[in-house]
């Protein structure tokens, strides 16, 4: 799950670029990159490493301009090689630059499309640089020397009819302005911001509003399904619906675990939206579970904490930080590969051994995905005295691959994949395993906006809103991305980067 910034100001946005993608690090610590445009030249810096490792000052004087994109990423597609950090560049028509959030599912006809039809090379294996010449595409069908607004638009209806899967982008075009669309089914989130100077209004788009609000912008509504903005370099805002049929299917597990708590997604904020899963999840537990005799609640930090609080007050149950997480250590689910993801589990979280001592303990996590996590904390919990370990997960089995920008590419590698409740307890050494009703996740979401009448919960029930996912698409994905195919891609992946300016 990648993060996008744009911003269209009347001073240097360099800055604030930066400070937005430092409030998005949480949907992706790979690689992070930043564009801006000053006058006819695009400045780049992008690398791999953390948003605060990437700028240096020397890079930052370098990213002038008033108008740029930004991106921090989570890889899903191709490899996890810098040259394949973003934003990516083409220099024809204009010279464009792109930043995208998602996964593409039919990038590798497109790829062929683009050779056949325009001879066009993608010179990384990542989704993104082909979504980027797809738009380029579109936009040469102008053969004026200036784009119109409605050119720009009919160039993204064209990228909907022709591109699968998800995608929230942004982008520039150098003597014109900002574009950001997200893709008709809205899977991935965008928002708009805006922020007024004595010199004009300026504009902001991020995935996520907490980058808008934590850089002096004010939110203003999140991008339409299929929706395309363009704000010109002089500030003019536009917007139009570039799809014939958009369909709202925003995907549920960035309530579960990607977004930021203190985010509003399409109406949601992120934060309600938890509290009423760790509501639902307590009732579950009240109704179905009440012979378990649990002493205490343990949330596992540090995304399930604001969910176990609200299960300890329906269940009535003290609610206790037992774990103590080491804020030096990122995310363990969006590290690249499972080796580094199981050693930080330990790095990361440790146990306060008098909390556990002779208790029978409710241990909570948002999700399960590999069960990575819930192993390790349940040895942890009983190598610290607990006498008896339950785990509550307040999303339910994950059993299906995700494909639209989420890095879950294999079943075989998801701990839920083919296997019932007591299965994957046994697995996970749980002594009862509890996990959320399908129904009662997406209630807790809906219950913030009723009008969203649908999601996208294909890790839950296989159901892909896209349409064409099948099985053979799923078996080549997994033959392609599974744990042990990525490592060797990314061995050989020393393929230079192309634009970048170097250190
Ligand atoms: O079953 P698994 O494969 O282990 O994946 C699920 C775990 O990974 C995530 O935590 P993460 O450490 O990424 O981030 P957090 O600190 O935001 O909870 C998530 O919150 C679960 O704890
Ligand atoms: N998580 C994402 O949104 C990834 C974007 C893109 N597919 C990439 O791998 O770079
Ligand atoms: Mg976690």
């Amino acid at each position: 799950m990648c993060g996008v910034v744009g911003i269209v100001g009347n001073q240097p946005i360099n800055q604030a670029l930066y400070d937005g993608l430092t409030m998005l690090q949480h949907r992706g610590q790979d690689a992070a990159g930043i564009m801006t445009i000053d006058g006819q030249t695009l400045r780049l810096r992008k690398s791999n490493g953390l948003v605060r490792d990437v700028f240096h000052t020397r890079h930052m004087r370098r990213l002038s301009g008033n108008m740029g994109i930004g991106h921090v990423r989570y890889p899903t597609a191709g490899t996890s090689s810098s040259a394949e950090a973003q934003p990516f560049y083409v220099n024809s028509p204009f010279g464009i630059a792109m930043a995208h959030n998602g996964n593409l599912t039919n990038a590798a006809d497109l790829q062929a499309a683009l050779f056949e039809k325009a001879r066009r090379h993608i010179n990384t294996s990542s989704d993104s640089e082909i979504l980027l010449n797809i738009f380029a595409y579109e936009l040469m069908e102008s053969k004026q020397l200036e784009l119109s607004k409605d050119e720009i638009f009919s160039a993204v209806a064209r990228v909907h009819e022709q591109v699968r899967g998800a995608y929230a982008v942004v982008a520039v075009i150098i003597g014109h302005g900002l574009v950001a669309f997200r893709d008709p089914h809205g899977i991935r989130p965008l928002a708009l911001g805006k922020r007024e100077t004595p010199q004009g209004t300026e504009y902001m788009v991020a995935s996520e509003s907490v980058a808008i609000d934590g850089t002096g912008f004010t939110y203003e509504r999140d991008v339409e399904p299929g929706e395309a903005i363009y704000i010109s370099e002089q500030g003019e805002f536009f917007s139009q619906q570039c799809s014939q049929q958009p369909v709202h299917n925003p995907c549920i597990f960035e309530y579960v675990y990607f977004a930021r708590p203190d985010s509003t997604i399409d109406g949601v904020s992120v934060y309600a939206s938890r509290i009423n899963m760790g509501r639902k999840l307590g009732e579950k537990i009240q109704r179905e579970y009440s012979h378990l005799d649990i002493d205490v609640i343990v949330p596992i930090p540090e995304t399930a904490c604001d969910i176990a609080l609200e299960m300890s007050r329906v269940l009535n149950i003290p609610y206790r930080q037992g774990f103590v997480k080491n804020r030096y250590i990122g995310r363990t689910f969006i590290m690249p590969g499972q080796t580094q993801r199981r050693k930080s589990v330990r790095r990361k979280l440790n146990a306060i051994t008098a909390e556990f001592k002779d208790k029978n303990v409710l241990l909570v996590d948002d999700s399960i995905v590999r069960g990575t996590t819930s192993e390790q904390i349940i040895e942890m919990a009983r190598e610290a005295g607990a006498k008896n370990v339950y785990f509550a997960s307040a999303a339910p089995e994950i059993r299906y691959p995700n494909v639209y920008g989420i890095d879950m590419p294999s079943a075989n590698e998801l701990i839920g994949f083919g296997r019932e409740a007591d299965e994957i307890g046994a697995i996970i050494k749980a002594d009862g395993l509890i996990y959320q009703d399908l129904t009662d996740l997406i209630d807790a979401v809906k219950g913030e906006n009723p009008s969203l009448e649908r999601f996208e919960t294909s890790v839950f029930n296989g159901e892909y809103v896209t349409g064409d996912i099948n099985q053979d698409y799923l078996d080549r994905l997994d033959a392609a991305r599974n744990d042990n195919a990525r490592a060797e891609d990314d061995q050989d992946s020393t393929n230079p980067e192309l634009y970048n300016e170097g250190d």
